[in-house]
């Protein structure tokens, strides 16, 4: 059973002579309980497409519903049923972590206390600190707070709109490990990103840029239907290298990755050829090894595709 439908959505910003054209006919379906990732670059359209789901902005055109509801006729309906985590922080800076999840909890009419066992997991961390005002928490501790807000009237469905940007890395571990233990309670999930690594800790994914959707599969399909050589080089001088690769017909792309370049072939290029090409070159220290493909290798496929 479907969780959230959307069907041909656009949305455009400015006017005629500057017009933005944030989400392009779009379409995808998340099934009930599924941890579904939007992925991709800053101005894909990610909060666009959120706000239209939680019934904060209208689309041009298209339809979409979230647990059957339509989002322009049920908005009432719909903003009962989920939690929305913006990405900017959204909690109130001169309140307290306390008075924030009460607050939360009144205009959803109830109370802390009848929820507590939802949030305990996320809230019981930062309860320590209930007493200091938001504005002075860490960005982990933010988050985990924004998350508690986001849940305290048992939404079924919950919108995260880039909950790990600019936040450590342990933290960003270990929001992921919540929102797995969120989706073993029948929680359905989107949760939007620009990094590409979340991706394999997704049900699926779609991997989205300007607007449109360029591939939608679970994190694994994604990676097995990349279909080409790759491989990753690396030698004394990186930018040499990289404007070699650029240069040679047998390379269907090459791109800084890490400490070294990876370098995808054109059909039937492989190993050999790649290392008569750049051995002939005359780079020191030379390296290449088989690479294996990334969610983001697959990602700057599509986009050259
Ligand atoms: N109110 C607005 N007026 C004009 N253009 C807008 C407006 N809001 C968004 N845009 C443009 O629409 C495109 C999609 O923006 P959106 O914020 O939905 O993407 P995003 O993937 O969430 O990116 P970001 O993380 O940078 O917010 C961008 O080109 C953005 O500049």
């Amino acid at each position: 059973m479907q969780s959230v439908s959307v069907q041909h959505i656009i949305k455009t910003y400015g006017d005629k002579k500057q017009k933005t054209t944030a989400l392009n006919d779009l379409s995808f379906d998340v099934a009930k309980g599924e941890l579904f990732g939007i992925i991709g670059p800053d101005g894909a359209g990610k909060t666009s497409l959120f706000r239209i789901l939680t019934t904060l902005l209208l689309a041009d055109s298209g339809t979409a519903t979230v647990e059957g509801l339509d989002v322009v006729k049920d908005y009432k309906a719909i903003r009962k049923q989920v939690g929305y985590m913006p990405g900017r922080f959204s909690l109130y800076q001169d309140l307290s972590v306390k008075e924030n999840l009460d607050f939360f909890a009144t205009i959803f009419n109830t109370s802390v206390e009848e929820n507590y066992d939802l949030i305990k997991d996320i809230y019981s961390q930062i309860e320590p600190f209930k007493d200091r005002k938001a504005g002075k928490l860490s960005g982990g501790m933010k988050q985990k707070l924004a998350l508690s807000c986001a849940l305290i009237h048992r939404p079924t469905v919950l919108f995260l709109d880039e909950p790990t940007t600019g936040v450590d890395a342990v933290s960003r571990k270990e929001f992921w490990e919540m929102l797995k233990r969120l989706k073993e309670q029948g929680i359905t999930i989107l949760v939007s990103t620009p990094y590409m690594d979340e991706a394999s800790m997704c049900d699926r994914v779609a991997l989205v840029q300007s607007g449109s959707i360029l591939s939608i599969d679970t994190p694994q399909q994604i990676v097995a239907s990349f279909g080409r050589s790759m491989f990753a080089v690396r030698a004394k001088n990186m930018l040499h290298l990289l404007n070699d690769l650029k240069t040679f017909d047998a390379v269907a792309n090459a791109y800084p990755s890490g400490i070294y370049h990876h370098v995808v072939m054109k059909n039937g290029g492989g190993a050999d050829l790649l290392h008569q090409f750049l051995s002939s070159k005359r780079h020191a220290e030379l390296e290449i090894v088989q690479g294996k493909p990334t969610i983001e290798d697959c990602f700057m496929q599509l986009m050259r595709n």
